[in-house]
């Protein structure tokens, strides 16, 4: 059982401000993703929830306690970094023993046997158990990290961008191995990362994090379709949401800086007339079909298998669209283009507030 709260969490670190009033709510069980960019205060969430840094103010709690006055040992929380602490000299099965054999666990021999077994087999690196760990790849290094965190049963993992320093290809496979590990064990996880991807496939919750503030919490299905404001918008999604500039005019939406109009069918169109907006569209819910009401030129056409996003030229904007594969279009080529009326996301044009958000 582990279910974490942190409830108004800052912290200074001398004059710079690193979070500000951090609310967060970790279900038992919950695999979240805290996204953000570099410095957004990701490692020190961490680290505050691991009883390895204090916060300024505030207060964090595991099952419904208090832990200011608990160490790091007593939260027995693991924490996986994206540099693999493993012993170099050791083998794979000695590194797994490793948090077994403190003489506060006392486990039994036989029954560390059995624990590193089976954390071997659940990360498929048996056949590397009498291995030194300085003769691993870097992918294999990453499953014994894990494998160290998984053997000693914590009530939570945190990681720490654990991912980011392998190849594409590793790092894909690992996000489903994970993902499926976790459900597995059905423990809560704490996932940090700057890569979106990784959080919308992965995250049972998000929360986006921006300075140190947290912006928006909810599921990656949600953040993706109702982003709170446009920096939310701009961090989820590849490529990101299309903003443009405009306003409604009896129910249509002029965006004079393309100089395009297009039809608008979503709520809260009779409160906004005349209102300065930026209207949000996803790449997807762009329309590129023959006789549609806008014109775009074609810039950029890139493939990527079962689609393409196309980047077109709208006056001095660029939109993006994705297409699908078969569609045969060239640089330079003139297109016709829409979109789904109902989708449009309307933002505060001057606080970047998605409306719908703000009731
Ligand atoms: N011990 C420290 N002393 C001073 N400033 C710190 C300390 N630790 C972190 N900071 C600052 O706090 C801010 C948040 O840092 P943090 O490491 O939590 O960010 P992050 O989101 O994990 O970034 P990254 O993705 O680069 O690891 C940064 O501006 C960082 O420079």
């Amino acid at each position: 059982m582990a279910h974490i709260q942190l409830k108004n969490v800052s912290k200074k670190f001398g004059g710079h401000t690193a979070l500000r009033h951090l609310d967060l709510d970790i279900a038992d069980g919950e695999f979240f993703v805290l996204l953000g960019e570099t410095g957004a205060g990701k490692t020190t969430t961490l680290r505050i929830i691991a009883g390895l840094e204090k916060p300024t103010e505030g207060q964090v709690f595991i099952d419904g306690i208090d832990v200011a006055d608990w160490g790091a040992a007593e939260r027995d929380v693991a924490l996986v970094l994206q540099q693999y602490s493993l012993y170099p000299r050791y083998t794979v099965r000695q590194n797994l023993e490793f948090p077994l054999k403190s003489r506060l666990r006392r486990v039994p021999d036989a029954e560390i046997a059995e624990r590193v077994t089976r954390v071997a087999k659940t990360l498929r690196i048996e056949h590397l158990l009498e291995r030194k760990t300085d003769k691993l790849s870097g992918g294999e290094m990453q499953r014994v990290s894990i494998g160290r965190a998984i053997v000693r049963k914590p009530r939570v993992f945190l990681m720490d961008e654990p991912l980011s320093a392998l190849d594409a290809k590793l790092r894909e496979a690992l996000r489903t191995e994970l993902k499926n590990i976790q459900m597995n064990l059905g423990q809560t996880f704490l996932f940090v990362t700057h890569d979106q991807i990784e959080a919308m496939s992965m995250g049972d919750k998000i929360g986006v994090l921006n300075r140190g503030q947290l912006v928006q919490t909810g599921t990656p299905g949600d953040i993706y379709a109702n982003p709170k404001n446009t920096f939310v918008a701009r961090a989820v999604g590849s490529p990101p949401m299309n903003l443009i500039d405009g306003k409604l005019v009896s129910g249509r939406a002029v965006m004079a800086p393309i100089n395009v109009e297009l039809p608008y069918s979503g709520a809260a169109a009779a409160s906004t007339d005349g209102r300065a907006l930026t209207f949000g569209i996803r790449p997807e819910d762009i329309v590129v079909e023959q006789g549609a009401p806008a014109e775009a030129r074609v810039h950029d056409v890139e493939n990527h298998g079962v689609e393409k996003i196309l980047t077109l030229s709208v006056g001095n904007a660029t939109l993006h669209a994705t297409v699908p594969a078969r569609t045969n279009l060239k640089i330079d080529e003139t297109v016709s283009f829409s979109w789904n009326p109902d989708k449009v996301v309307l933002f505060d044009q001057k606080s970047g507030q998605n409306l719908r958000h703000a009731g």
